[in-house]
């Protein structure tokens, strides 16, 4: 970084040297690029070994490739790195993630939404099946994608209670893919899955608590996290292989699904998403989210 810095000032002196005082000015008011912050920040606590990664991406952590690739990598790293496990949280104090960025879905060249679509899959599947424990440290709104990503950890610890959770997608006229239906209902079963999908329903907190979308409810960040270090404590005495294997077996069916349906998962996204009338339903939700 300093060394871009140094060549932009070097740039710049050199050119308020050779042209006129008005563009001198000008050149002189231009800011040197912003830094390259890290859009998912991980942290391993030297005693325990357990990671937080915190997702980082102002002002909402709407999940775009580049954000979905970072956090692919890190559960990567982490797995590569024998992790003990993975507590996953965000920078901002209102918002866990708004879910997938829909400027991804609007608009969007065809090459562009079916990398989109594939990172989202494989980064998915890896937090789906890690073979560490995972907990969500949810200190935020959680919306449709950003329930996603909660919902695939195994344990979820909320504050509350003015924050919501849910799969909402129906409400903006798309519909939750079938491996959102499967780790819905893994964790609230069939008949709440059911009622939750069919009307896209955001759930508070305490209301979340008490259908068990998400299994504990605190009053703030440092009570989420104690907790969710507390839930990776337990597996400290369980030998690893054994517990890996387990967690892949009860995910069966999910990590299945995946597996042997990632190709015509994306035809069917693709074909979905690109109609006249959910790009315009994806407009008019934009617009509605700026209007606020
Ligand atoms: C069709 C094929 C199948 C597709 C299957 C897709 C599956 C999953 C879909 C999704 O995940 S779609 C995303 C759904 N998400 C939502 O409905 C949440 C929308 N956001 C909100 O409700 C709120 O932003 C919030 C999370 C409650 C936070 O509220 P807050 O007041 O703090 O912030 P805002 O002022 O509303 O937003 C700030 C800024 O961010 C923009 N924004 C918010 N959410 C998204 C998003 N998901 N994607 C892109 N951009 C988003 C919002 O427009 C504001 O922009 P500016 O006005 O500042 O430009």
């Amino acid at each position: 970084m300093a060394v871009v810095y140094r060549s932009w000032k070097a740039l710049t002196q050199n050119a308020i040297l050779t042209r006129s005082v008005s563009n001198s000015l000008r050149l002189y008011s231009q800011k040197p690029p912003a830094p390259v912050v890290p859009l998912v920040n991980v942290e391993v606590d030297d005693k325990s070994g357990v990671a937080v990664v915190t997702l980082n991406r102002p002002p909402v952590n709407s999940l775009n490739t580049p954000l979905l690739t970072e956090l692919g990598a890190a559960i990567k790293n982490l797995e590569d790195n024998k992790s003990r496990g993975m507590i996953l949280t965000s920078s901002s104090d209102t918002v866990f993630s708004a879910g997938l960025d829909i400027l991804e879905m609007y608009n969007t060249p065809k090459d562009q939404l079916s990398a989109f679509w594939t990172t989202l899959q494989s980064t998915w599947l890896s937090l789906y099946r890690s073979s560490f424990p995972t907990v969500a440290a949810i200190n935020g709104h959680s919306p449709a994608g950003g329930c996603l990503l909660a919902l695939s950890c195994e344990y979820r610890v909320m504050v509350g209670p003015k924050f919501s959770i849910g799969l909402n997608e129906t409400q903006l006229g798309i519909v939750a893919p079938p491996w959102f239906v499967i780790c819905m209902r893994d964790v609230i079963g069939h008949r709440q899955t059911e009622l939750a999908l069919t009307t896209g329903r955001l759930f508070s907190a305490p209301e979340a608590l008490k259908i068990g979308l998400i299994d504990s409810m605190v009053s703030n960040k440092a009570e989420a996290m104690a907790e969710a270090q507390k839930f990776i404590t337990q597996f400290a005495k369980i030998p690893p292989l054994a517990r890996k294997l387990t967690k892949e077996s009860v995910r069966g069916e999910g990590i299945r699904y995946m597996e042997d349906n990632m190709i015509d998962d994306l035809q069917i996204f693709m074909d979905l998403v690109t109609q006249p009338k959910i790009q315009k339903g994806l407009e008019m939700y934009l617009a509605t989210l700026k209007k606020k």
